[in-house]
Order: structure tokens, then sequence, then C-alpha cells
């Protein structure tokens, strides 16, 4: 497994163009990715982090780490999935990153996902879905959830994200129209993110092996 996250992570630099600002996400494909990024640092001005996590990683590298707002639109946003469906639709957010995951991938031309061949699915939902919330909206969110869904809402105690909030993980969900839900509960007040990736999708997904797949 840890293999092919490496061959994901690895392929994903042929995506990196010189002189450029890299968006780069969270987790332990990420990682790799960093790791390889590393290796061409002189190449590129930096990158924009997703999480406390990935920033320590990069700055460990002498890459320097620049805020989005000095950097503008971003040629190029690499990043791992927790699920991905053939429309390169996904679920993100098991690392709790996903509030600034989605403001990069916004911010970026071309996102590419970097997966293990674990992570394709027909259909999302296997992963339960992370919600981040206000905190003090936990409860009146998980109401709304099991009104307006068929999943089963499950606190991840003891988890505080980067931007002080809380995360729900909804369980039991088989997501046929990602961007209808990702929209509905985009409005629920409380929400601040939704770990479903589907309004902005990726626009490439390499699943990694001996070769990488490019999708
Ligand atoms: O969304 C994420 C973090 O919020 C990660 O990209 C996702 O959890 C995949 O992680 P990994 O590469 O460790 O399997």
């Amino acid at each position: 497994m840890s293999d092919s996250k490496r061959l994901a992570g690895e392929k994903a630099i042929e995506f990196v163009e010189d002189g450029s600002i890299v968006g780069v996400g969270t987790g332990s494909t990420v990682a790799y990715f960093i790791d390889a990024l590393a290796r061409i640092r002189g190449r590129i001005e930096g990158a924009v982090s997703s999480s406390e996590q990935s920033t320590a990683r990069l700055k460990q590298h002498g890459i320097p780490v620049i805020d989005l707002n000095a950097a503008g639109p971003l040629p190029l946003y690499v990043d791992g999935a927790d699920e991905c469906d053939p429309h390169k639709h996904l679920i993100k957010g098991g690392g709790a990153a996903l509030t600034r995951e989605k403001i990069i991938a916004q911010a970026s031309q071309r996102f590419v996902c970097i997966i293990d061949p674990a992570k394709r699915v027909p259909v999302l939902g296997r992963f339960p879905l992370p919600v981040e919330v206000i905190p003090m909206a936990r409860s009146m969110v998980a109401r709304e959830i099991v009104e307006l869904t068929a999943g089963q809402p499950v606190w991840r105690e003891n988890v505080v994200t980067d931007n002080g909030n809380w995360v729900l993980d909804v369980h039991g969900l088989e997501i046929t129209d990602p961007v209808a839900l990702e929209q509905r509960l985009n409005q629920i007040p409380g929400i601040v993110s939704v770990g479903l990736f589907a309004r902005r999708p990726a626009d490439v997904v390499i699943v990694g092996g001996e070769p990488p797949l490019v999708l």
C-alpha cells in the first residue's frame, strides 16, 4: 500500500511547473509528494500548505511555505483522497484538513489527486463523509444531517481541526449525486465545509502502481 502511495506521489512531480508555487494537500500519500518535491526544490518558488502537518514537513525540507493570500491563483494543487469515484468526485478529510484543502483546490487551476488503488470506488460513501463544524453547532448539525440524509453522523472526539473546529463523520451514505449532496449540506448553518469534492472535483487522478495510472 505505501509503495503505491509513494509511486503516486512521485509521479505527480511531472505536473509541477518550473518557477511556480505549488498547492500541497495533507496525508501519508502527500508526504511522499513533499519528499519528492524536496528533490526539485530549487526549481519551484515555494508551496501553499493545507495543514500544520504538511507545513512542518515542507519546512523540514527547506521548501518555503507561502500564504495563499500572497500567492494568488495556483497552477497546481496536489492532494490525496479517501475515496474517488469514476467522475473524479472525492471524499476527503480523513486527516481533518478538509477546509483548507477545499480552499486551495478552489484556488488552483489544476487539481491532481494522488491515491492508492484501494481508494477507487464505483459510488462514494463507504468511507464516512467528514464534515467540519463550528463546535457550538455540533448537535444541531448532526440532527439536520439525520433529517436530510440516510446517514448517521458520529462525532470524531478528541480531534480539533487546524481552524479550531470539530469533525462529524457521516456513516452509511450511498452518494449517488455528490454535487447535490454537497450543495445541500453546505446550506446548513454551522457547517464550515463538507469533505465532498464534487463541485470542484479532481482534474487528474494518479493511481499508484507499477506503472502509475494517470486518469
Ligand atoms: O483528505 C485528506 C486529509 O484531510 C487526505 O488526503 C486523505 O485522508 C488521504 O490520506 P492518505 O493519503 O493518508 O491515505
